[in-house]
C-alpha cells in the first residue's frame, strides 16, 4: 500500500493502535506527506516536511470536490473526517452500488499503524427508491454494520463538499437501518433524525428474555459470574446499554476496563449478531456520560448509534429525561427521543482531518 496524504489536520488525538500481524509495514519512503498551507486545490506550494515538526492549520474553507474529482490511477482518493472522534475514511462512490474498497482492504486501511487510520470506511453511493444517496460502512474489522450515528454526520459534511453546497441543507440517506436524514445546522452541526428505536427483543436482536412488552429491559445478564442489568435496544444495529450490576448499580465508567469487558460482551451468546455495549454513568435527568466498546471496531471515542440507544435505555429505566447530553470520551452528543413521533434526534459535529490519496 503506498499512502499519500496531503494534511490539513488538527492536531491528531491519540488514539488507541490496532496491531494487525498480516499485514506488511510500510516502508518509510512509501509516505509521501504533502503539507498544503492552504485548500489543497488552489496551492501550487507543497512543503515535504520531516515528520517531527508540523505547524498545520486547518483548511481556510472545504475544499472543492476537484480534489476528488481527480483521478490518479491505482489511487483511491479519501477525505478522513470525524465525528467526536470516531473517525472514517471517506469514499466518494457516487458513480456506482459496488464499494470501491473491500472488507479485507478496509482492514488494512482502518489499521492505525500500517494504514491510514480509522474506525471504519464509510461509502457515499447512489439513492435508493427515491432518497438521495445511500450510505453503507465498514468497520474496521471489515464488518458491515447496518449503520453508524457519528458516521452520517460525516456523511452529510462530505455530501456538502462533493455537491459544494452552501448553508442548511438536508438530505434523505438509504441506509441498512432504513431511511435516514442529516440537516446541516446554522452552526455547521448536524442534526439527525435518526428513526425510531427498535426494542423487540428478536429484532435487536438478542436472545435474552423479554421483561415487559417483548422488550429487554434492566435484564440480568451473566458476564463471567457477574450479573449486570442491561437494556436492549436496536438503531438499526444492536445494543447493549448498562448502568451497572446487581452489586453496584452506579457505575464510575472511567474505572472500567473496556478492552477487558467488552469483548465479553460483544461476543455473548446471547447476541447473535454480536453487539454494541455502552456502560452509562448518570449525573441528572438530563446529562449522562457513557463509554463505548463498538461491534467490528472495539473502545471508540463516540458512538452515535449508541448514544441514541443510550437515552432509550435511561428513559426506559427512569434515569432521564426524553432530552438529554451525553457525555462521551470525544466530546458530547444532543440527543432527544421525541414523544410525538417516536423518533431520535441526534446533534453533533463532523470535521475534516485531511484528504489524501491510497493505492489499493
Ligand atoms: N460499530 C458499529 C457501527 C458504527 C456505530 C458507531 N460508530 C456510531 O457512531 O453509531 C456496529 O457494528 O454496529
Amino acid at each position: 500500500m503506498d499512502l499519500r496524504t496531503s494534511i490539513n489536520l488538527n492536531p491528531l488525538k491519540p488514539y488507541h493502535c490496532r496491531s494487525l500481524t498480516s499485514l506488511k509495514p510500510l516502508q518509510p519512503h512509501h509516505l509521501q506527506l504533502k503539507l498544503f498551507k492552504s485548500n489543497p486545490i488552489s496551492t501550487k506550494l507543497t512543503t515535504f516536511i520531516s515528520a517531527t515538526s508540523m505547524s498545520i492549520e486547518a483548511p481556510p474553507k472545504a475544499s472543492n470536490p476537484s480534489f476528488l474529482d481527480q483521478k490518479e490511477s491505482g489511487f483511491l482518493r479519501f477525505v478522513k473526517y470525524h465525528g467526536l472522534g470516531n473517525d472514517f475514511i471517506l469514499v466518494d462512490n457516487r458513480d456506482s452500488f459496488e464499494p470501491k474498497v473491500t472488507p479485507e482492504q478496509a482492514v488494512k486501511l482502518c489499521d492505525r499503524n500500517f494504514g491510514i487510520g480509522a474506525d471504519g470506511v464509510i461509502f457515499a453511493m447512489p439513492g435508493i427508491n427515491g432518497t438521495d444517496y445511500s450510505m453503507r460502512i465498514f468497520n474496521s474489522d471489515g464488518s458491515e454494520p447496518e449503520m453508524c450515528g457519528n458516521g452520517v454526520r460525516c456523511f452529510a459534511r462530505f455530501i456538502v463538499e462533493l455537491e459544494n453546497l452552501q448553508g442548511k441543507q438536508s438530505f434523505t440517506v438509504h441506509t441498512g437501518a432504513g431511511l435516514i436524514v442529516p440537516e446541516i445546522q446554522d452552526d455547521g452541526r448536524v442534526r439527525v433524525d435518526m428513526g425510531q428505536p427498535i426494542l423487540t427483543a428478536s429484532d435487536v436482536p438478542t436472545k435474552l428474555k423479554a421483561t415487559k412488552d417483548q422488550a429487554v429491559i434492566k435484564a440480568g445478564l451473566d458476564v463471567e459470574g457477574v450479573t449486570w442489568n442491561v437494556t436492549c435496544v436496536s438503531m438499526g444495529n444492536p445494543h447493549c446499554v448498562t448502568f451497572g450490576t446487581t452489586q453496584s448499580q452506579a457505575l464510575q465508567v472511567d474505572n472500567l476496563n473496556l478492552s477487558d469487558l467488552g469483548p465479553k460482551f460483544e461476543h455473548h451468546e446471547v447476541f447473535p449478531a454480536r453487539t454494541n455495549t455502552e456502560f452509562v454513568q448518570v449525573f441528572s435527568h438530563s446529562h449522562l456520560k457513557m463509554r463505548v466498546w463498538e461491534r467490528g471496531a472495539g473502545a471508540t471515542l463516540a458512538c452515535g448509534t449508541g448514544a441514541c440507544a443510550v437515552v432509550v435505555a435511561a428513559v426506559l429505566e427512569g434515569h432521564s429525561e426524553r432530552n438529554c447530553t451525553v457525555d462521551l470520551p470525544g466530546g458530547p452528543l444532543e440527543i432527544e427521543w421525541r414523544e410525538e413521533d417516536n423518533h431520535i434526534y441526534m446533534t453533533g459535529p463532523a470535521k475534516v482531518v485531511f484528504y489524501g490519496s491510497v493505492s489499493l
